[in-house]
């Protein structure tokens, strides 16, 4: 007998059907990630923390899950919810089954709902904050009073709370033919990646760049980091609120004084925003999904971008030393920026998303070349 399970909507929708993870109850804003594939990355994307992940395509855990596609040492969603779980897992890298994996990282999951409707209420209403409760007994009401008293994700600081405690360095590129060993580029830049929720393979693609990186905690002073004198500074995804972030805010300004390269994805874009002084935003439900188009201005080239953000910077508040780089051709919505007087750009898609387009890879070369041109 399949174990029962219940999501609660904070607008008071509830959705039945059967739990495909640990049993138990989680709480977090809920998402929709209109990725096909990739799950096990998203599950283990520290930007996802608080956050519970709905994924559009209704068949998910065909390919099963494997040591090598994790992007971090843990799993950060809240809480999963898919349509429909196959009996089967089939790859060859499979080693494990999704209903496996989620109950060994304990984390909760609801299959056998309706997740088009879902979708529907987070795209007119916004994303939604929800309660999953996986069980034998459950009492609806308190599920939708646990969803109402999660207290979303605006001004919630959660880029500290999954960053490291102490530094480490990395060195690995992508990996090998044999999809289990990994490349040792040659190094030529040493680089400084402020870990607020980083991705592995982001740090794999900056090593292939040939970087020496040094992984430091979210809230290292920038001090510290300038006394180890890099080529340059990477500010790396993360979950949260950007405009808590103000330890991070602080630090990139005093990169920008010195005229240090400065590269940001996502959060660290954001926090790149800030730091020039435009605003943050909270969108409606965000963008989440690997197959955003976005337009990079300097050749007129739309590119398909993966995207996982929820806070957006807002390009009319942006400063006058700041040249747009890139708009989402889904809403219009700032996707990069460059500044005119320092050498510091981001982005605010996912370059490095693996599975995902590939499109957007060259902004490794372009950090590699400013490194270089600083020198
Ligand atoms: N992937 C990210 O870095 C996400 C950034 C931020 N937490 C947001 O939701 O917009």
């Amino acid at each position: 007998m399949p174990i029962s399970a219940l999501l609660a909507l904070e607008d008071g929708s509830v959705f039945h059907g059967q739990a495909v993870g640990a049993t138990g109850e989680t709480v977090g804003e809920v998402v929709f990630n209109t990725a096909m594939t990739g799950y096990q990355e998203i599950l283990t994307d520290p930007s996802y923390a608080r956050q519970i992940v709905t994924l559009t395509y209704p068949h998910i855990g065909n390919t099963g899950c494997n040591a090598e596609d994790e992007e971090s040492a843990a799993v950060h969603t809240a809480g999963l919810i898919v349509r429909d779980v196959p009996r089967r897992a089939s790859n060859w890298r499979s080693s494990e089954s999704l209903p496996d994996y989620l109950k060994r990282h304990g984390i909760v999951a609801i299959a056998g709902i309706d997740t088009r409707r879902l979708t529907r209420i987070l795209r007119d209403k916004g994303a939604q904050n929800g309660c999953i409760v996986a069980g034998e007994s459950i009492d609806v009401d308190a599920a939708l009073a646990k969803a109402r008293a999660f207290p979303g994700l605006n001004g919630m600081d959660l880029a500290k709370v999954v960053s490291v405690d102490k530094p480490y360095g990395w060195s690995e590129g992508v990996y090998n033919l044999d999809s289990t060993t990994f490349n040792q580029p040659a190094k030529r830049f040493k680089v400084v990646a402020y870990d607020f929720g980083v991705k592995r393979n982001i740090l794999r693609l900056l090593a292939e760049r040939g970087c020496e990186i040094t992984v430091v905690p979210a809230q290292t002073p920038a001090a510290d980091v300038l006394a180890m004198k890099p080529d340059g500074v990477f500010l790396s995804n993360g979950p949260g609120d950007p405009a808590a972030c103000d330890y991070a805010i602080a630090a990139t300004r005093e990169f920008l004084a010195a005229k240090i390269p400065l590269f940001g994805i996502c959060l660290g874009h954001q926090i790149m925003g800030a730091a020039v002084g435009a605003k943050t935003l909270k969108m409606k439900f965000g963008h989440h999904g690997a197959n955003h188009p976005v337009k990079d201005h300097d050749d007129g080239r739309v590119l398909i971008t993966s995207q996982n953000h929820g806070f957006a910077v807002d390009g009319a508040t942006l400063p006058s030393n700041v040249r747009v780089t890139h708009t989402s051709l889904f809403d219009g919505s700032l996707q990069g920026f460059a500044l005119t007087d320092r050498p510091a750009f981001c982005f605010q898609g996912h370059p490095e998303a693996s599975p995902g387009p590939h499109d957007i890879g060259y902004l490794f070369d372009r950090f590699a070349k400013l490194m270089q041109e600083a020198r």
